[in-house]
C-alpha cells in the first residue's frame, strides 16, 4: 500500500502550530513526519510530543527546513512573514506542496511567493476555515448587488497575541466586496481612523480591528444605507476549523500543476 502523504509543520510550538499537529496525528489521511522551529527556539532537538506535554511521538522539532521538506509531500506554514518567503523557495525546491496560512504579507513577501509558484503547487488564504470562505463568496455576491449607497465596513476582532492589522480575513473580505462592487481595494481602503477624518467617502470600504483577550476571531462585514443595515458575520471559535482546511488544502495540493492557489480552489466554491 502506498504510503501516506508526509505533512511537516513549520512554527510547531505556535498557537495554531500545536493546533496543527494534533491535527495531523488524528488523521488517517496524512503522517506528520517533521515539525520546523526557529533556530535557538526550545523545542529544536526534540520530540514534538513531549514538548507539547505528551508522550514522546517519534518526531522531532529541527531547525534545518530544507533537510525536513524533503522528507515531505506537504509543508503547512503558519508562522511570520519573513519566515515563510524563505520556505516558500525551500518548498519548491524540494517540490513539496506550501500550504501558506500566515498573514501579514506584504507586497515584497506576495512577489516573492508568486515567484517560488512558479516551480510547486502553493495554497494561501488569510482564513482556512468553510465558514469563511463561504463568507467571502457571499459578501461578493450581496456587494455586487447593491450599490454605493451602501456604505461597506468590516470589523474584526482578534485575541490580544495577533500582531498584524487588518487580519488577513478582513482583506480578503475586502477584496470580496471590492470586486463585487466592480472596484480596486487599494484605491477605495480606509484602514484606519483617528482624529477629524471628515465624513465617510462615498464607495469607501473601511476596517476596524479590536483586539484583545482569547478571542479567536470574529469578523462582521456591515452594509449600512440610509434606514437599513445588512450583516454578514463569522465567529470562529475553535482554531481546529483553520487546521482541518490547512490539512485538507495539503492533500488536495497532491498532484495539482505548480500555481498559485487558495481554498476556494481547495473547497470548489
Ligand atoms: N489562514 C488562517 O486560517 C489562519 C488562522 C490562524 C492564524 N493565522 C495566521 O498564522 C500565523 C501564526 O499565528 P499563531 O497565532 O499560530 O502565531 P504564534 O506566534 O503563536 O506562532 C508562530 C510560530 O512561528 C514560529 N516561527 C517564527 N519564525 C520562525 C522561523 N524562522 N522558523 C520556524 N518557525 C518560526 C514562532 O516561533 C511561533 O512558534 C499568523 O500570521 C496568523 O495571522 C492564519
Ligand atoms: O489568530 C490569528 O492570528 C488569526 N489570523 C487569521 C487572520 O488574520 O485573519 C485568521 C483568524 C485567526
Amino acid at each position: 500500500m502506498a504510503e501516506l502523504p508526509g505533512i511537516v509543520i513549520t512554527g510547531a510550538s505556535g498557537r495554531m502550530g500545536q493546533m496543527l499537529v494534533h491535527t495531523v496525528m488524528a488523521s488517517d489521511a496524512a503522517r506528520l513526519v517533521a515539525c520546523v522551529e526557529r533556530t535557538g527556539h526550545p523545542w529544536v532537538g526534540r520530540d514534538v510530543g513531549a514538548c507539547m506535554g505528551g508522550g514522546d511521538i517519534g518526531v522531532l522539532v529541527t531547525d534545518d527546513p530544507l533537510e525536513a521538506f524533503a522528507r515531505a509531500q506537504a509543508v503547512i506554514d503558519f508562522t511570520v512573514p519573513a519566515a515563510t518567503v524563505e520556505f516558500a523557495a525551500l518548498a519548491a525546491q524540494a517540490r513539496a506542496v506550501h500550504v501558506i496560512g500566515t498573514t501579514g504579507l506584504e507586497a515584497e513577501h506576495l512577489g516573492r511567493i508568486a515567484a517560488a509558484s512558479r516551480h510547486a503547487v502553493i495554497v494561501r488564504a488569510g482564513n482556512m476555515s468553510l465558514g469563511v470562505n463561504l463568507l467571502v463568496q457571499l459578501t461578493r455576491k450581496v456587494a455586487a448587488a447593491l450599490d454605493a449607497d451602501w456604505d461597506i465596513e468590516v470589523v474584526e476582532a482578534h485575541h490580544r497575541m495577533k500582531v498584524d492589522a487588518p487580519s488577513g480575513t478582513a482583506l480578503m473580505l475586502g477584496e470580496a466586496a471590492a470586486e463585487g462592487r466592480g472596484v480596486v481595494l487599494d484605491d477605495v481602503a480606509d484602514r484606519g481612523r483617528d482624529g477629524i477624518t471628515g465624513a465617510r467617502g462615498r464607495g469607501r470600504i473601511g476596517f476596524a480591528a479590536i483586539r484583545g483577550g482569547d478571542v479567536v476571531g470574529e469578523h462582521d462585514v456591515i452594509f449600512a444605507a440610509d434606514g437599513e443595515r445588512i450583516v454578514l458575520r463569522h465567529l470562529a471559535t475553535d482554531r481546529a476549523i483553520f487546521a482541518r482546511g490547512a490539512l485538507k488544502a495539503a492533500l488536495w495540493g497532491q498532484g495539482q500543476k505548480p500555481g498559485e492557489y487558495d481554498m476556494l480552489d481547495v473547497l470548489g466554491l
